[in-house]
């Protein structure tokens, strides 16, 4: 996507099924944005290069989601000032508890918004951004006002099976 606000990066490919959720959301609300797969540990320099560049590329903040030792996002964190959103991805053996931990427990001056595990948080850090975007951009926030409207209607719209 030309000139993307938003950058939703991943650790692997495998970690496409819950951050996938976070890049639908951004459709939804016609964000720009770009969707990459970056990883800490296995493309170290390409990391530092995509968090280094990020700013003068025009993004306005980073998803950034990974599983187990999910150090992506933190990392990205210690190498650009922009809003990092670090999403925990589902792992096999501890079902992303790994990786919640990995991302949350950030030492004080290096910031990571972090959601929650799996496609729930992917959608919301998602949706963050979309918030993020809003601030002095009514139009935006409008849309974001529906979308809460909408979702409302379809709660109240629910009904439960008899007994
Ligand atoms: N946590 C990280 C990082 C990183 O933090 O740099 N790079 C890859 N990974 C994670 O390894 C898991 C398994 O990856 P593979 O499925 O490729 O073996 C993925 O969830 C990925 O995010």
């Amino acid at each position: 996507m030309d000139n993307p606000l938003v950058s939703v990066v991943m650790g692997s490919n495998s970690d496409w099924s819950v951050m996938q959720q976070a890049a639908h959301m951004l459709k939804e609300f016609d964000i720009p944005h770009e969707t990459l797969i970056v990883s800490a540990h296995r493309t170290p320099d390409r990391m530092f290069e995509f968090a280094e560049t990020a700013i003068e590329r025009g993004i306005r903040c980073i998803i950034a989601g990974a599983g187990g030792a999910a150090h992506l996002p933190g990392m990205i964190a210690a190498k650009t000032t922009l809003p990092v959103l670090g999403v925990p991805v589902t792992s096999k053996h501890l079902q992303g508890l790994d990786s919640l931990l990995s991302i949350v427990q950030m030492p004080k001056g290096v910031p990571v918004a972090t959601f929650a595990i799996g496609e729930a948080g992917a959608a919301n850090a998602g949706l963050f951004a979309v918030a993020l975007l809003s601030i002095g951009n009514p139009a935006l926030a409008a849309r974001l006002q529906s979308f809460r409207v909408a979702q409302a209607e379809a709660v109240n719209a629910m009904t439960l099976p008899s007994v």
